[in-house]
């Protein structure tokens, strides 16, 4: 026989529960059931050489599972053990045990009697090394322990040395050491004992080397029996290099993963350290508190915020980068700032609306502005399409007009209306896109756009946004704003508005908008295109006159501390106010002058106040009455006067103290008239100057035009704030003119124009002026000039005039009409195309001034100087 040559037909059995013993492998077993102890006396302890017994593995019968690759032999399940080795501990010994029928005979390494217990107990500890397999035929019982019958498995020594030469097995022993060695290395990396690994590797043959691996491992029993039922070489090396790699990687995946936990675990491990350095420095210099108290309550403020869940996100990583920024760090302000604005922004508040009544706001609208009926029968309408769709995406509200006809205080009362709140973004002077969208946070003090601020300021997302002077806004090479606001504008793409500085998207849609302009012409016209336009005109006299009793002078009195008591300003002396002191399209001015007065008044009533104090608290004496006291010598007796409550100050006052505003006071607060309607009489009193009417932003204005001539080569100059399209006015006004000077019958008397340099000047005051008007004044003033005739002083024109002499229509004729008015002007000549919008002028105007109408520019001259066309004898004019 070979390896095993000297194992005896009958062994005494020790069973193992649960457990395999592989040949080559050591245990230590702790005998100390009457059973094992038994067999351990008769079959180790008692004979001098060292005894072999049978170690057969057996698991609880309860499991059902099939032991042994054999058919089972119903002997085998004969005798029944009680282990103790490995101990029971759930005290199960009575359940039926399962023999296997292959086990491993077993040499004594060592054997040690433990002390006898007083009972007579003793008990054994043995180390026992596996020596072979064996086949376990029958089991017998030999008092308390069993008997088996048994015969050698392993392959004999000629077999093997056979086998090793076989190269399958030299390639399957050659890839088993080699998984064999890799294991060793990772072991060896974590320093565990792995004693003569190595050594064995190169020295034990592989059929037992196979053995001694695998019997190292934690692997279930269901493994290490089909090891031990491994009796051919080849399958037993397969078997052993699948464990062996099993469990290599095992180890690597452990290994992994306890790098990545313990990885993390460091990490904030550090955090949490350097964070309480951190603090005991801040401590230390007794500046931490607040910082840690800020970014703790900013986190709060940003959790509390309402952020969209793509919001939230943004703002969770930019606070974490905060958290591990110093405040002295660069970036740190920045990353602070731009979450106090997330923070800030309302992505959930919004202004309660409360249920619309029509009825009620009509009534607040007019209680708030006098006349503008158009534009209020429009913001009703607007409301009530509102109303009944609050989610309609209307027009965007346009009012254009003149400054100070109540633009901004309309769309004011349309948020009060909502019962919204209003916030106005300013675009007057806008050139940056970014003023708009915002700053990238790439750059350097960038802050969000003006839109992003507002909604910040007004706090909800559904506010009334006033889009001011939308009109002035421009473009240069940072960008173009317009084309921002288009997208704000447009209800498809504000949804998700970009701001660049805010980075994320913010929804605009419940927001209303409102837009002003002073003119619709400037605004580009895409965005022109998304806004419905509302015009507002200027106010007559008579509308200026009762916008300032029944709204100016309230609100002005009351914002200076004043009340109709203390002061009275008579209707008579706003008109004069509004005659001599103002020249404007709005009230904006009026408003001015009359703060000026009630800031005047305020400072009378102050003294006053002052003064009636002083009476009350001091008691007037004479000094010959305290002569003639104190110098006797006698104590003064004073009453004991009660001090005067200031608040009864005005009504002590209110009987002989109240201030009636009269014409002397007016001029010693606002100075001498600043206008007066011999302005234009003064003006026009030398020949070639004309009075014509125009339209500017500021609304109608008058425009006078001088004309002179000089020696020259016949060139025209012109000079004033002008734009190209008033030059070539110039020009047409000049060759139209020449044609009809210089026809060769009349040549005799009208050859003023050669050799003459003509000179029009637009005198300073003159508003910027590029429209396509004015044609007509330059005519007359040029016919002024050539025939020495003054132009009346009581008429303005205005109109263009075409190389034919037709006169053509212009815009704005209202305004222009208005402006007259303004300068006392009495009669005005204006295109007979431009009749239709005399509808428009109030009627209150049309009393003061005289409309005349022109068809040809003959017409014109014909009614504008005195005594008809000074050339109708001269020339062909
Ligand atoms: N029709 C009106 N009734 C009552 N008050 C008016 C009226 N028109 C203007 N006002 C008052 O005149 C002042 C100026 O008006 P507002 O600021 O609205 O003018 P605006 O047209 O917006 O001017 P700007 O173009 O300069 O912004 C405000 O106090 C406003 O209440």
């Amino acid at each position: 026989m070979g390896e095993g040559s000297g194992i005896p037909a009958r062994l005494g059995i020790l069973p193992f529960r649960n457990k395999v013993l592989l040949p080559g492998a050591i245990v230590r077993v702790e005998c100390t059931s009457a059973s094992s102890v038994k067999l351990v006396e008769q079959e180790l302890w008692q004979k001098e050489e060292k005894g072999l017994i049978g170690v057969l593995p057996v698991r609880d019968g309860g499991s059902g599972l099939s032991l042994g690759t054999d058919s089972e032999d119903p002997s085998l399940n004969a005798s029944e053990d009680v282990l103790d080795f490995p101990k029971r501990d759930d005290g199960s010994e009575e359940e039926p045990i399962r023999w296997h029928n292959r086990g491993v005979a077993a040499r004594a390494l060592h054997l040690s009697r433990g002390v006898e217990k007083p009972n007579g107990k003793v008990t054994y500890s043995v180390v026992l090394e596996g020596v072979c397999r064996i086949s376990v035929q029958k089991l017998s019982a030999a008092g308390t322990y069993c008997l088996g019958d048994v015969s050698h498995l392993d392959m004999t020594r000629p077999d093997i040395e056979k086998a090793e030469k076989d190269p399958d097995i030299m390639l399957l022993s050659h890839q088993f050491k080699a998984a064999a060695l890799q294991l060793i290395s990772v072991l060896e990396k974590k320093q565990k004992a792995i004693g003569r690994a190595k050594s064995l590797v190169e020295t034990v043959p592989v059929h037992r080397l196979a053995d001694i691996f695998v019997a190292s491992f934690e692997i279930s029993f269901e493994e290490q029996l089909s090891v031990l039922d491994c009796v051919d070489l080849k399958a037993r090396i397969l078997k052993a290099t699948e464990l062996v790699g099993r469990h290599l990687q095992s180890i690597r995946v452990a290994e992994k993963i306890t790098q990545k936990v313990e990885g993390q675990l460091s990490k904030s491990q550090k955090e949490f350290l350097l964070r309480q350095q951190m603090r005991a420095i801040r401590d230390e210099l007794g500046d931490g508190e607040d910082d840690e108290d800020d970014v703790v309550a900013l986190e709060r403020k940003v959790q509390t915020a309402g952020m969209p869940p793509n919001v939230s996100k943004q703002a969770q990583k930019e606070l974490r980068r905060l958290q591990r920024m110093q405040p002295q760090q660069p970036g740190y302000n920045s990353s602070h700032a731009y979450l106090e604005l997330l923070a800030d922004l309302p992505w959930q508040k919004a202004s309660e609306e409360c249920v619309l009544n029509l009825e009620v706001a009509k009534e607040r609208l007019d209680c708030e502005h006098y006349g503008l009926t158009k534009v209020k029968q429009r913001i009703i309408e607007y409301l009530a399409v509102h109303k009944l769709k609050p989610d309609a995406q209307g027009p965007v509200l346009c009012f254009v007009g003149p400054p100070g006809v109540g633009k901004t205080s309309l769309a004011s009362s349309i948020a009060t209306a909502l019962n919204r709140k209003f916030v106005r973004i300013s675009l007057g002077g806008v050139k940056d896109e970014a003023d708009i969208r915002g700053h990238r946070r790439t750059y350097i003090g960038s802050m969000p756009g003006r839109l992003i601020e507002g909604l910040r300021r007004a706090g909800v997302h559904n506010p009334v946004i006033l889009l001011d002077e939308i009109d002035k806004v421009g473009a240069d090479i940072s960008g173009d704003p317009a084309s921002a606001l288009l997208e704000v504008l447009d209800p498809q793409q504000n949804k998700a508005f970009t701001d660049h500085y805010l980075n994320v998207p913010f929804d605009l849609s419940k927001v209303i908008f409102v837009a002003t302009a002073n003119e619709a012409q400037p605004i580009p016209p895409p965005l022109l295109d998304r806004m419905e336009v509302i015009e507002l005109a200027g106010y007559t006299p008579e509308e200026k006159l009762k916008i300032a009793m029944h709204h100016l002078v309230p609100g002005v009195l009351e914002r200076h501390g004043l009340n109709s008591d203390l002061l009275k300003i008579p209707k008579e002396i706003v008109m004069l106010i509004i005659q001599h002191y103002t020249r404007e399209a709005g009230v904006r001015n009026l408003e001015r002058n009359l703060s000026a007065i009630a800031r005047a008044v305020a400072v009378r009533v102050a003294e006053k106040e002052y003064g009636a104090q002083l009476c009350n608290n001091v008691q007037p004496m004479t000094s010959s009455f305290l002569n003639a006291h104190c110098g006797c010598g006698v104590e003064l007796e004073m009453d004991d006067i009660s001090m005067v409550d200031r608040r009864t100050i005005p009504n002590a006052l209110k009987n002989n103290s109240k201030i009636v505003l009269d014409e002397v006071m007016l001029e010693k607060v606002l100075g001498p008239p600043k206008f007066d309607d011999r302005e234009t009489a003064e003006r026009v009193a030398t020949p070639g100057v004309s009075v014509g009417l125009v339209w500017t932003p500021f609304g109608g204005d008058v425009q006078f035009i001088e004309a002179t001539a000089m020696a020259g080569k016949g060139h025209l100059h012109l000079t004033g704030q002008l734009g190209d399209v008033i030059k070539e006015s110039a020009q047409i006004a000049l060759t139209w003119v020449r044609a009809r000077t210089t026809d060769p019958i009349d040549a005799g008397n009208i050859n003023l124009l050669d050799g003459q340099d003509i000179h029009i000047h637009f005198p300073a005051g003159a508003v910027p002026k590029d429209g396509p008007s004015a044609g007509v004044t330059l005519v007359t003033s040029l016919v002024s000039l050539f025939s020495r005739k003054n132009v009346r002083a009581d008429t303005a024109m205005t109109g263009e005039v075409s190389l034919r002499g037709l006169v053509l229509a212009v815009g704005g004729i209202k305004d222009k009409v208005l402006a007259a008015h303004r300068y006392g002007i009495k009669r005005v000549i204006i295109p007979e195309r431009n009749l239709k919008d005399l509808v428009e002028v109030p009627s209150s105007i049309l009393v003061d001034v005289e409309v005349l109408f022109a068809k040809r520019i003959e017409d014109v001259l014909e009614q504008a100087f005195e005594g008809g066309n000074p050339w109708k004898q001269q020339s062909r004019l």
